[in-house]
């Protein structure tokens, strides 16, 4: 006698009839809600089922803008920043919370200018809320611009007396390889490896198993330092990433910082404060400078492009 198989009751996706506009930052893409007063519940099956690449829309990310007086981590920040009127509430695909995404940033103002909520004239900048604190959104040559804040080590003992603090081991890489763990308000490892050939050889599909286990997860990036390394004053790599929460993805705007802050700090005090990282969906800026804080912060630059909208109609 068989046994009928377990079923599963349906509910209702609590983001039924919500509109949504989709867009990307080199190939990195999202799904777009505009719900000021922080009314929608992000429940994370029903933003796992609307980032599904198969059995919803399809995208790394959702980004939800919200007032940020309308969430208590925007309140706690607008304290110190009154400007910071607008929150993105960053997604993973599988519906877990992120403190920050540097590509979705630039898509979220250039969402909110389409929109027509948010103005950003040319030699401007809006401050928006994240949970990695505030960050500074201006207009550049290739799209936007970004105030990082300070990178950090995330295990800085380590970095100083080895360089690396970590083993990552990804299929078709054979031996564990160093990792060097990096800070972005996010927490990424970063690993280098010898050529091109060899960056293209783990599939990635699987999360690359990092050790220590990163109390919190983190995103890994694979990077090739060109040869030669600078070129016009500028330095090179080329990088994959395995996204927490996500798998991989064409492009990692925090992943892109430091995995040049990481290739800097490897390549010695000689290496230039500009960089150009190569990802699978395009190229990203990335600049080091002094902040007004007396800290080095990183910049990072690269476009936002809208692609379509509709409305979520549940799964
Ligand atoms: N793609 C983003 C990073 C998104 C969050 C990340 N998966 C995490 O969990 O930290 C970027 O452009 O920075």
């Amino acid at each position: 006698m068989s046994t009928a198989p377990a079923r599963q009751v349906p509910t209702v996706s609590p983001l039924t009839g919500v509109p949504f506009t989709k867009g990307h930052g080199t190939g990195n893409d999202f799904l777009l809600l505009l719900d000021p007063e922080a009314a929608l519940d992000l429940r994370a099956d029903a933003v796992a089922a609307a980032c599904d690449r198969h059995l919803g829309v399809g995208a790394d990310g959702l980004i939800r803008a919200v007032r940020s007086e309308h969430l208590p981590e925007g309140r706690e920040l607008l304290a110190g920043h009154p400007e910071a009127e607008w929150f993105m509430d960053y997604r993973n695909a599988d519906g877990s919370v992120s403190e920050m995404c540097g590509n979705g940033v630039r898509v979220f103002v250039h969402y909110l200018i389409s929109r027509g909520v948010l103005a950003l004239a040319e030699g401007t900048s809006v401050s928006v809320a994240t949970r990695a604190g505030v960050k500074v959104v201006s207009r550049s040559a290739d799209g936007y611009s970004v105030d990082m804040g300070p990178w950090e080590f995330i295990h800085p003992e380590d970095a100083a007396a080895r360089a690396t603090d970590s083993t990552v081991e990804a299929a078709g890489l054979g031996v564990p390889r160093p990792g060097l763990s990096v800070s972005m308000g996010n927490p990424h490892t970063v690993v280098a490896l010898a050529g091109l050939d060899e960056l293209a050889a783990p599939p990635l599909a699987e999360a690359p198993v990092v050790m220590p286990v990163p109390p919190y997860g983190t995103n890994v990036e694979f990077v090739v330092p060109a040869e030669p390394l600078v070129e016009g004053g500028v330095g090179r790599l080329t990088m994959r990433v395995h996204e927490r929460g996500v798998g991989e993805t064409w492009s990692c705007g925090t992943g892109a910082c430091a995995a040049a802050v990481a290739t800097r700090y490897w390549a010695g005090p000689e290496s230039p404060s500009r960089w150009a990282v190569q990802v699978p969906g395009g190229v990203l800026g990335v600049v080091f400078r002094t902040g007004a804080d007396g800290r080095e912060h990183v910049d990072l630059s690269g476009p936002a492009v809208l692609v379509a909208e509709g409305t979520l109609l549940g799964a």
